[in-house]
């Protein structure tokens, strides 16, 4: 069996969708549709008896639209009141879509002191845990309002990583505006070459992510993808870069079919969460 053919195998997933992917470029209001169709492929899986995690980022884009605001906010407190704005609104639309198919979600919050303090960490562990036996999906975000910048994850990537790690998933799938990961960022070079398959990461790697500094609603770009891949992979998940501009690609990925990017798995034995949280990536 092949690496794709394995991943129909899959049974605890953690599923990450950016801003950029859920909300409309044009307006940056939400793209009811899109969500409508990533909901019902979260809740086919869960029907499937698999186990679903979503961590899904853009809070601030909608607390910025409801509060009225025309530019993206860059003062620390004027982000946090939009998240505190727009979380509770993107869970609403969550937990009305969801409610459509009977599927309970929960909101689950964090922020890098969770991960580094063992006994939050374990109670985060043991609230998943109860969560995923309870058939919920739990919803996942940082929790932007409180988190200060020293202790921020900051992105959605590596947070969605280090989430895969504490529950122990087997397979990461990161949607992004792109279809994965290229030698370069296509979107300034038309020499980057796409990359189907990755079974082994170094330091040339590493660097093709890291001139980018990704989409201006998004905050990560593909060097935070490529420290997902490496959390990911090292603590014992497979990873996939996939774009998320059709969400049906989450099904395509689960039926062992060629899109997006593949980072293979390589547990290391010394994985320790607290360890790769501390080394600030
Ligand atoms: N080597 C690379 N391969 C693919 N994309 C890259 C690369 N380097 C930089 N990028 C940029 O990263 C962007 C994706 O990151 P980001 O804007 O954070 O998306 P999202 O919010 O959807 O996760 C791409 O649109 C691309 O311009
Ligand atoms: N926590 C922030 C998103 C941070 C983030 O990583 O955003 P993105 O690059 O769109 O995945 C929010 O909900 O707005």
């Amino acid at each position: 069996m092949n690496y794709r053919e394995q991943l129909k195998d899959r049974q605890r997933i953690v599923i990450k969708i950016g801003t950029s992917s859920l909300t409309h470029p044009t307006t940056g209001n939400l793209n009811l549709i899109k969500l409508e169709k990533l909901i019902r492929e979260l809740v086919d899986l869960r029907n499937q008896g698999k186990d679903i995690i979503l961590v899904s980022s853009g809070a601030i884009a909608v607390g910025k639209k409801a509060a009225g605001l025309k530019e993206r906010p860059d003062r620390i407190a004027q982000k946090q009141a939009c998240a505190a704005i727009g979380q509770c609104r993107l869970m609403m639309t969550y937990q009305k879509l969801f409610g459509e198919y009977n599927q309970i979600a929960a909101q689950i919050l964090m922020t890098k002191n969770t991960m580094l303090e063992e006994a939050t960490r374990v109670n985060a562990h043991n609230t998943f845990q109860e969560l995923l036996s309870m058939g919920v999906i739990p919803i996942v975000n940082e929790n932007d309002t409180v988190s200060t910048y020293e202790m921020q994850f900051g992105d959605n990537d590596t947070l969605s990583a280090i989430v895969a790690a504490l529950v122990e998933a087997d397979l990461l799938i990161l949607l992004s505006d792109i279809d994965g990961l290229f030698t370069d960022d296509p979107h300034k070079t038309s020499k980057a070459t796409f990359i189907d398959l990755v079974d082994h990461m170094d330091e040339r790697l590493m660097q093709m992510g890291k001139a980018s500094t990704g989409t201006n609603v998004g905050t990560g770009g593909m060097a935070t993808k490529l420290t997902a891949a490496r959390i990911a992979t090292e603590s014992g998940a497979d990873m996939v870069i996939a774009n998320g501009k059709d969400v049906h690609v989450i099904h395509r990925i689960m039926e062992g079919k060629q899109f997006g990017t593949l980072f293979v798995a390589h547990r290391k034995e010394e994985f320790t969460i607290a360890d790769y949280v501390e080394a600030g990536y």
